[in-house]
């Protein structure tokens, strides 16, 4: 069975992605289609729920979409014009085959699925008060909070319940459900994560996490869905609603950092051009002389050619991928774990012996990946390795739907700059200053005010309250401001 990469377990995870089509031919085999351009955004399991006028079929599995979704029989027994899928990544709930999604149960009021890219910050909370209530959970996942509350909602209609339901909501979700009467697709107040849309022909509608899942089925982009959008596909035609109070959106900076594929529009703009010129500022704040820019593939790649054609030196191939290796999953030893980035990446030993070389990476989580690379190019006769990271220190871990080690697991939660480059043994480190990330995304600088894009994992600055997280973190601050009570007593 495939599921993630053996070795990414100290990483920076990706998070989930959902595709839906309402009202096509086929709508299982091109939902398999646009999960499998999603593939890059969870590994660990997929899942498809049709509906075919009468009755919803589902098929969900741990692993990918290849594997799961290649046999004629499967998609066959997805009957319908409507179907929505999800790849996934756990955030909150293991990886067990009744957390994987699209979601589903039997209301009073019809059938609901969901799919669901995100994460509820106070998923724990509502959870302990539903079941106080009496509701019984299938799941461990956060978004099953979603379907309950939808349940025991007092509104009358399926949206108005979903409205309500939302409403009691904290964190980030966009979200693709399924009725009896058709497609709800929504996206959180703040748009944390992306959810686009387009269509193949009129009166046919497909969402998505990003475009490359509409490119592969050939169809056209017509708009994100906007923060705080409700859009309702039906055989009304499509309306679009906006139950959340208005307030500035906060779209994820990471998208265009590290999880958004190059080959997509995010939030309007071109993720590789994004990346290109995260490059070019990373060139200008932190110069270097060198020989070669080389980028640790895959996604350190358009922002070292970035790099490369702003400081003017030639972009070369010093380290090559496996792509056999892809994220098959095999349990390692702890033995050969570290064996891992050298299984993935190799270096290109004849090009880069005795030169001065600039390595470009798009971010550093644990610093797993850095060390290596830099010592394999070390071994490879390097002259010099210069370390340049396309994002800020990560430093703060994510709430909002990326499955990111614990804070203190972090490198840059523990070490200042200098720190982490004795830890990494390169010969001079820099990353890109959080203005310089925000003026490569189009904006003049970063509002210190009221930021335009969340980048906590930078900043520690997150744009919603986090409630599970202080119901767990007071007690040990009470615990802490106990024990300093105590000691101050005693002495
Ligand atoms: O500091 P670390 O804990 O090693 O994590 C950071 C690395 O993880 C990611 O790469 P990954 O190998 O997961 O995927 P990629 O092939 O898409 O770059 C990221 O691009 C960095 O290279
Ligand atoms: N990464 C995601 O977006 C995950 C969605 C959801 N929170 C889950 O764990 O299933
Ligand atoms: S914390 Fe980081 S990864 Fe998570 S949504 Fe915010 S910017 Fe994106
Ligand atoms: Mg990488």
């Amino acid at each position: 069975m495939l599921t993630t990469h053996p070795f990414d377990d100290d990483k920076l995870k990706e998070e989930c992605g959902v595709f839906g089509v309402y009202n096509v031919d086929d709508a299982a085999a091109m939902t398999a289609l646009g999960l499998h351009a999603l593939q890059h955004r969870g590994q660990e399991a997929a899942g498809i729920t049709s509906f075919d006028g009468n009755e919803f079929h589902t098929h969900r599995a741990l692993g990918h979409v290849a594997g799961n979704f290649d046999q004629e029989e499967v998609i066959g027994r997805l009957k319908g014009r409507m179907a929505a899928g999800h790849v996934r990544y756990s955030t909150s709930g293991g990886t067990s085959l009744r957390n994987v999604q699209p979601l589903y149960a039997d209301l009073s009021v019809g059938g609901f699925a969901v799919a669901h890219n995100g994460n509820i910050s106070n998923a724990e909370k509502l959870r302990k008060e539903l079941v106080r209530r009496g509701s019984i959970f299938q799941s461990t996942s956060d978004t099953e909070v979603i379907i309950h509350l939808v349940a025991t909602s007092g509104f009358r209609t399926l949206l108005d319940r979903l409205i309500d339901a939302l409403k009691q909501v904290e964190g980030a979700y966009s979200l693709i459900c399924m009725t009896n009467e058709g497609m709800i697709v929504c996206r959180d107040p703040l748009g944390i994560r992306p959810l686009v849309m387009g269509k193949l022909d009129d009166g046919n509608y497909i969402f998505a996490s990003e475009t490359v899942a509409l490119d592969i089925v050939g169809a056209e982009y017509i708009r994100s869905v906007e923060p705080g959008e409700m859009i309702v596909a039906s055989h009304n035609g499509l309306t679009s609603h906006h139950p959340f109070p208005k307030q500035p959106s906060r779209p994820c900076i990471f998208e265009h950092v590290y999880f958004s594929r190059p080959d997509s529009i995010v939030n309007g703009s071109s993720v590789y051009s994004v990346r290109k010129a995260i490059g070019a500022v990373l060139a200008e704040e932190i110069p270097v002389e060198a020989d070669y820019v080389i980028p640790v593939p895959d996604s350190g790649t358009p922002a070292a050619l970035g790099y490369a054609e702003a400081a003017n030196i030639p972009f070369e191939l010093g380290i090559i991928r496996s792509h056999y290796v892809g994220r098959t999953f095999i349990q390692p030893g702890d033995g050969v774990r570290h064996l891992g980035v050298k299984l993935k990446h190799n270096a290109n030993k004849p090009l880069v012996e005795g030169k001065r070389i600039i390595l470009v990476d798009d971010s550093i989580v644990r610093g797993t990946t850095s060390l290596k690379i830099v010592q394999m190019m070390r071994e490879a006769g390097a002259a010099e390795v210069h370390m340049r990271i396309a994002s800020p220190p990560t430093s703060h871990s994510c709430f909002y739907g990326v499955d990111t080690p614990e804070r203190e697991k972090l490198l840059a939660s523990r070490f200042t700059v200098e720190e982490m480059c004795d830890f990494i043994q390169a010969d001079s480190l820099g990353f890109i200053s959080i203005d310089g990330l925000y003026r490569a995304t189009g904006e003049k600088e970063r509002n210190q005010a009221q930021p335009q894009h969340c980048d906590a994992c930078f900043t520690g600055c997150y744009p919603t309250t986090l409630t599970d997280l202080d119901e767990v973190e007071q007690p040990n601050q009470l615990k802490l401001l106990n024990e300093q009570v105590v000691r101050s007593e005693r002495t």
